[in-house]
């Protein structure tokens, strides 16, 4: 379990508030992994050992884990079992159900007794209202991130539809803030939507926002930055393919490495422009 305040500590400490987006590809992966038990285990863990000094935060995304069944899930729980204490785990999901299947959704990946998997933070589509968020807050000091505005091309359909609260992503998050604090709730914003914000701040001036869309997807960590930092970073960027498969051998952990620390050093810059370090 990792608090908003040992977030920030963990920050200012390594510099850095880079997330690392596990959505590990079997087909992807380096040919010879293969001759391993586990090849996708095998591939995180070197990943995790290569990286974890330069993030704060791990991100399996559950979709690459579930398409493969039984020895998917497997992957995924031991996974959760070898991130390091000291970043937050978050398991990208995007669930959302009425309460009662909510519940299951929270008991599989917050109950670490009884599922093998308890994640700091899961990810949860809020679009079913209230009753489908609130399950996940019975876990004390577990986080929800709310998909507010994501980095899809399609987020154009609903997202920006006009609601009595503004767009309907300014209505999700100024409706969801009456459900939990900053020190429980984050927002998914997308890299993409670099000029909303700024919007986004006005809404939201506390909570942590977890960006994607930085890396494959083209988005600028220097305008997400311009607009987002606050006076507590309040930002978790994420990173998957342009760091796991920076390349496709025996070096490729070398080369996760040296990725993530171009984006950590600069973070570091923009942590030191905002005064924050
Ligand atoms: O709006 C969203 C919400 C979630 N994602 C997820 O983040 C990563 C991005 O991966 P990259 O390889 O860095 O593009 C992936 O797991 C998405 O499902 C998102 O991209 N946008």
């Amino acid at each position: 379990m990792l608090s908003r305040q040992q977030l920030i500590t963990h920050i200012r400490q390594k510099k850095s508030f880079l997330c690392i987006g596990l959505d590990t590809d079997i087909h992807k992966i380096p040919a010879f992994l293969h001759r391993y038990d586990d090849p996708v285990l095998e591939f995180n863990k070197r990943i995790i050992d290569a990286t974890q000094d330069l993030c704060v935060a791990y991100k399996p995304n559950a979709a690459f884990y579930e398409s493969r069944g039984v020895k998917g899930l497997q992957s995924l729980i031991d996974t959760y079992q070898y991130l390091p204490k000291d970043c937050l785990s978050i398991i990208d999901a995007k669930r959302g159900d009425i309460g009662n299947t909510s519940d299951q959704y929270a008991n599989a990946f917050f109950n670490e007794a009884e599922s093998g998997m308890g994640f700091d933070a899961i990810t949860i589509a809020p679009y079913m209202g209230n009753d489908s968020v609130i399950p996940y807050l019975k876990y004390e000091g577990k986080w929800i991130i709310l998909l507010a505005l994501t980095s899809s091309v399609g987020s154009k359909d609903f997202q920006y539809l006009q609601s009595d609260e503004g767009f309907l992503y300014q209505a999700v998050i100024k409706k969801s803030a009456t459900w939990a604090g900053a020190d429980r709730l984050m927002y998914v914003v997308g890299a993409t939507k670099g000029e909303e914000f700024a919007n986004i701040r006005k809404l939201a001036p506390d909570n942590f926002l977890l960006v994607p869309g930085v890396g494959a997807q083209g988005g600028s960590l220097e305008e997400v930055c311009k607009y987002g930092i606050t006076k507590e970073c309040g930002l978790l960027v994420n990173s998957s393919r342009s760091i796991i498969y920076a390349a496709n051998d025996e070096t490729f952990a070398e080369a996760a490495r040296e990725e993530a620390k171009k984006l950590q050093q600069a973070m570091a810059q923009e942590l030191e422009k905002a005064e924050i370090i």
